[in-house]
């Protein structure tokens, strides 16, 4: 492993001639764009293999690299095999990575959320993963990084790569680690690193409709059902929900919808406006399935998002039977579900998520739909404020929207972007009554 140290320091258009530069290039693997996030949740963008040598990269991308130490980049394909069942597969194998990369010399390494995509992108074609910065630079962190890979015997098997920087002329390269049969891992020719664009699209939204924001029931279920084998919850999940009508039908009552972030005050509105209108509260999750959300808090966004999709479904057929006798107020729905998975998929920022009237704001097709769904909105030091009041221990989510107000902003923004229906915004910062107020004469007006 000595050599590969010196290699940094030696410079690169020595090793790489233009011989050797005319074979790799009939040998060459399909360019490669990553998505590099950043501190602040910025994004770099970069290409691999493209015919650009010399060109520089993104400054902020050359920056991290220069910086004393070694990048390495871990990615793993999202749909190996296209089926839910593959998917599934993939994103537990990526949440184990990130597990492993947590433990030993790997410990050391600072991480930086990475996708890389095809030219064009496209559903299907995303990797996820990670850039780690091993700041000391140390055969150790490769020695890790390699006996990780032989820890993953089946397919997908994560790939990995290192960036080099040509000390003299400072070009990024990438050397990818392959395994050549019976010789062991092997790193090949170094590809040039070089700009690339801003892609028009986040490259994680063409997976959304199969990752997290399904565009109808079945679309989740494949979901569970590629998951009853690993997960027992999953099944007993499944039964519920296919006791559920497919097509539950809404009752002559309205039926209002409350969302917005933890602590806007869901409950406390709610609960008021229930009694007020004389109204059955329900909320999503329900209650039957409540005993389970731990378990797929647990599991990657796919699964996790799943449970909650078909948690809708059965608070669908709740609301069917509850609105044919009464009015209905429903803490959390479908945009809750949607809203989060959106805002965790699409790294970066506000700026990065799809834009408003793209398909994945649109409610599923085969879901009761509500008459009206207002979303409580109060500025972010209130809501600290709040759940600092409220004592309770907080979620692993609620901490993160503590310490993250850009995914706090993401979501409210995707809450905002929702369509047919949209959401009403109602300032939920004044005290309690009236903010009741407020709500009850708008579901006056809006629902007769
Ligand atoms: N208008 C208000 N003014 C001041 N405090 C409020 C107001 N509304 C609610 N609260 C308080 O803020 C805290 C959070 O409210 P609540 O539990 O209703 O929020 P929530 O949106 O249901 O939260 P979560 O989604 O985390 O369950 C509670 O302690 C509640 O008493
Ligand atoms: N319909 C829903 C409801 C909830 N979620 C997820 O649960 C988290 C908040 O739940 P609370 O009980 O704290 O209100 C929220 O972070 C969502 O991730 C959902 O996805 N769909």
């Amino acid at each position: 492993m000595v050599w590969a140290g010196r290699l940094r320091a030696l410079p690169l258009r020595i090793l790489w001639g233009p011989r050797l530069r005319a074979w790799a290039s009939t040998m060459a693997p399909p360019p490669r764009f990553f998505a590099l996030e950043l501190p602040g949740c910025t994004l770099a963008h970069f290409a691999v293999g493209t015919d650009a040598p010399g060109a520089p990269a993104d400054p902020r991308v050359a920056a991290l690299m220069a910086t004393p130490g070694r990048s390495y980049s871990l990615c793993v394909p999202v749909a190996p095999g296209g089926d839910p069942g593959a998917r599934v597969r993939a994103a537990r194998l990526h949440q184990r990575l990130l597990q492993q990369l947590d433990r030993g010399p790997l410990k050391r390494c600072q991480l930086h959320r990475l996708l890389c995509y095809p030219p064009g992108g496209g559903a299907g074609t995303l990797q996820q993963g990670v850039l780690l910065h091993d700041p000391s630079d140390s055969p150790d962190t490769r020695r890790a990084l390699l006996a990780l890979l032989d820890s993953y015997l089946e397919a997908p098997r994560p790939s990995l790569g290192e960036f080099l920087v040509d000390d003299a002329t400072r070009q990024l390269w990438q050397r990818r680690w392959e395994l050549l049969d019976g010789q062991g891992w092997r790193q090949v020719e170094p590809e040039p690193v070089g700009p690339a664009l801003e892609p028009d699209l986040h490259p994680a939204v063409p997976d959304l409709p199969s990752a997290g924001v399904f565009p109808h029931r079945e679309a989740a279920r494949a979901v569970l059902e590629a998951c009853t084998a690993v997960i027992p919850e999953a099944r007993a999940m499944l039964e519920l929900v296919d006791r559920c009508p497919t097509r539950a039908q809404k009752g002559k009552f309205p039926v209002i919808v409350i969302e917005g972030l933890d602590a806007t005050g869901k409950t406390t509105v709610t609960q008021a406006a229930s009694e007020s209108l004389k109204a059955v509260l329900l909320r999503s999750p329900p209650a039957c399935v409540s005993q389970w959300r731990e378990v797929f808090d647990d599991e990657p966004t796919i699964v996790r998002r799943a449970f909650y999709s078909l948690g809708n479904y059965i608070v669908a057929s709740e609301i069917a039977e509850a609105s044919a006798r009464c009015p209905v107020i429903v803490d959390r729905y479908w945009h809750s579900t949607a809203a989060y998975a959106i805002a965790t998929e699409v790294s970066g920022a506000v700026q990065h998520l799809p834009p408003a009237q793209h398909s994945v704001y649109q409610w599923p097709r085969d879901l009761l739909q509500p008459d009206l769904v207002l979303l409580l909105t109060v500025s972010p030091e209130e809501r600290l404020r709040r759940i600092r009041g409220r004592g309770l221990e907080k979620t692993r989510e609620e901490t993160e929207l503590e310490a993250n107000s850009i995914f706090r902003q993401k979501v409210e923004e995707c809450y905002r972007r929702m369509d047919n229906p949209g959401c009403r915004e109602v300032d939920a910062s004044p005290p309690r009554e009236e903010v009741l107020r407020t709500v009850l004469s708008l579901i006056r007006t809006s629902c007769g």
